[in-house]
């Protein structure tokens, strides 16, 4: 498992490119057949990707940082399907995840077997952050999930937010986890800009085809700093940053946060004139 620190917000003007991506951006965490977790300090969360192949399940193990036995015996986990179809079975019961469904999978879990079929790619991305109280295990279809449309055409920023786990939805002790998706001809995210000091933000972005790229803004308000992302990259925002980007084209992401509550609306909105 790769291990990422926290990061003071003065850091991060100095970095090159290069150091910047090694801090804040997880790429090739969707490999065949494998396991990749990422452990940020950030909120302690960990996300990663699971790439089971038909005929070769995955159960997921607890990397030696965690000094536990199971993954979740201190920890409360996000399964979203970004491929098409594959199965997640949770302490015998198996549940059947198509594109952006998602699995919240409760504290205290024993064992956790990601599956592949042959009716399409199984790409199971991982989210997850403490938790003591073991909330029930739970399936949320993407059509079940809280939908709302905002932004506008005019600004390229017209989008639908699906809520698949929040504060009035399935119970969690600290993940909030939705899926944004930008129409056709826009391709803002998450405008106008915020932050929000009470809690980490990590965005997988995916969908954006061959060839495109998301610059995706992160830093202080008064002092940002851009990343050029590819398909199914993920970068960490710490709770002094704004996240938001631009792509190519149109595309979508996963957005997760965990820290101090789960209020969406607890967020600090920056007038794109004050960005610098
Ligand atoms: O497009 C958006 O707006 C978002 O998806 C915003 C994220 O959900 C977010 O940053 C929530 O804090
Ligand atoms: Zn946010």
């Amino acid at each position: 498992m790769q291990i990422r620190h926290a990061s003071h917000p003065d850091d991060v003007a100095a970095l090159s490119k290069a150091a910047l991506r090694e801090r804040f951006v997880a790429d090739a965490l969707f490999v065949p057949g494998e396991q990749v977790l990422v452990y940020t300090h950030e909120d302690r969360m960990v996300i990663g990707g699971v790439m089971p192949i038909p005929g070769a399940p995955i159960e997921l193990e607890a990397p030696a940082a965690l000094r536990s036995e199971r993954f979740c015996d201190r920890r409360e986990l996000a399964v979203v399907q970004i491929g098409t179809a594959g199965t997640v079975t949770v302490d015998g019961v198996e549940y059947a995840l198509e594109h952006r469904d998602v699995l919240y999978v409760g504290q205290g879990s024993r064992s956790i077997t990601f599956g592949a079929t042959s009716a399409g790619e199984a790409a199971f991305y991982l989210a997850s952050a403490l938790s003591f109280s073991g909330h029930p295990t739970t399936l949320v279809r993407l059509q079940d999930a809280l939908t709302t449309r905002t932004g506008d055409a005019a600004t390229a920023n017209r989008r639908t937010v699906h809520k698949h786990i929040h504060a009035d939805g399935v119970r969690s002790d600290q993940l909030v986890l939705g899926i944004t998706s930008l129409e056709p001809g826009s391709v803002w995210n998450s405008m106008p800009p915020h932050t929000h000091d009470r809690r980490t933000e990590i965005y997988l972005y995916f969908g954006l085809p061959e060839g495109h790229r998301v610059q995706h803004v992160m830093g202080e308000p008064d002092d940002t700093r851009t990343l050029v992302l590819s398909d199914r990259d993920a970068v960490i925002s710490p709770s002094w940053s704004v996240h938001f980007g631009s792509g190519t084209t149109d595309y979508a992401f996963v957005w997760v946060m965990a820290g101090e509550n789960q209020a969406f609306t607890d967020m600090d909105q920056v007038a794109v004139t004050a960005l610098a």
